[in-house]
């Protein structure tokens, strides 16, 4: 829905080489309640002034000197960005409305214009392009939700697939090594059950966090769900790299928390696959990394395994 705040808060641009009836238009779209009304008297400056403004709303005139209403809407074009292009031209020449809308503009306002009608056009047009945009954030938002996890921002299980399969097509290729990290925290519940629901996703959004900062930009922190998260580390030089890491990552989750006023401790275990040797596809290294986690805290928690074999063999 879009809120009156949306519209009095809309950017709009007049563009007119007239100086009184830029005057004219900023007194009524101020009376009107609009705050964010800008004008230029150079039709040259629009294309740049979008570019980098993206206005809700151009108010454009037809007929300027140097480069006329057609030229400009022409010229907006190029910004290519596949958005709502929002402009509603303002002519005295009725023979000019129908190349206007068919050049690109989304309405016209009549000069001598009524009052009452330019209003409801101006604001009827900005309705259009305030849900538009609500639209846009939207199913951006949904795209993100569909790979990410909310609560942590991370990639979530379909990313880490598709990060995985790229990663280990590069190491094929390049005849390198990759690794698969599996992390799971130590006794996470009862926090949960001693400090509550929220200073656990607090404690889930810093170890996210420091997990990011262990690892380099090309890996992948992934967040699979409760309190289980993989990396995909892109390159290793060696296998060894894979020990140096997997203490690195579980020394910055054991660093003390400060939840709620509260000191918090925590600990995880890490399982590790590394490419090819436990596993050639997503699957087996994956089902490997988990093997070596379940090992690991088997065998104490707060301890790292690297995988044996590859999972498929382990029952052969
Ligand atoms: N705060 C919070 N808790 C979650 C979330 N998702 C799952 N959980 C809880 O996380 C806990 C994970 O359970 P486990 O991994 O079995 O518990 P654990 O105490 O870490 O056990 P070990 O792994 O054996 O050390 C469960 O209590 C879940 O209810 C979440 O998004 N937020």
């Amino acid at each position: 829905m879009v809120t009156t705040a949306d519209f009095h808060n809309a950017r709009i641009l007049i563009v007119d080489d007239q100086e009184t009836n830029v005057q004219l238009m900023e007194q009524m779209l101020r009376e009107a309640g609009y705050c964010s009304v800008t004008s230029t008297m150079d039709p040259h400056s629009v294309y740049a002034l979008h570019r980098d403004n993206h206005y809700d709303l151009i108010l454009l005139d037809l007929q300027m000197p140097g480069m006329d209403g057609f030229q400009v809407m022409e010229k907006l074009k190029e910004l290519k960005t596949g958005d709502y292009l929002p402009i509603l031209v303002i002519t005295a020449q009725p023979g000019h409305m129908l190349r206007a809308l068919t050049s690109g503009a989304k309405d016209f306002i009549s000069k001598p214009f009524d009052m009452m009608e330019a209003k409801t056009r101006i604001h009827n047009m900005l309705e259009v392009r305030l849900l538009y945009k609500q639209l846009e954030h939207f199913s951006r938002k949904m795209a993100s939700l569909a790979l990410h996890d909310e609560l942590t921002g991370l990639p979530n299980r379909r990313l880490l697939m598709e990060r995985l399969s790229l990663s280990i097509a590069y190491a094929r290729r390049n005849k390198r090594i990759m690794a698969v990290m599996y992390l799971d925290l130590d006794g996470f519940k009862l926090l949960n059950d001693t400090l509550g629901h929220d200073a656990g996703d607090t404690l889930l959004s810093m170890v996210a966090a420091r997990l990011v900062a262990a690892v380099r930009q090309e890996d992948t922190v992934a967040r699979l769900g409760g309190d289980e998260f993989v990396i995909a580390l892109w390159e290793l030089s060696n296998a060894d790299d894979a020990v140096d890491l997997a203490s690195k990552v579980m020394k910055a989750v054991s660093q003390p928390y400060s939840i709620q006023g509260r000191d918090v401790s925590m600990t995880a275990s890490v399982g590790v696959a590394i490419y090819p040797t436990h596993g050639e596809d997503v699957e087996t290294l994956m089902k490997s990394a988990d093997l070596a986690l379940y090992e690991a805290k088997r065998t104490g928690k707060n301890d790292y395994r690297i995988a044996s074999q590859p999972a498929g063999d382990a029952h052969s």
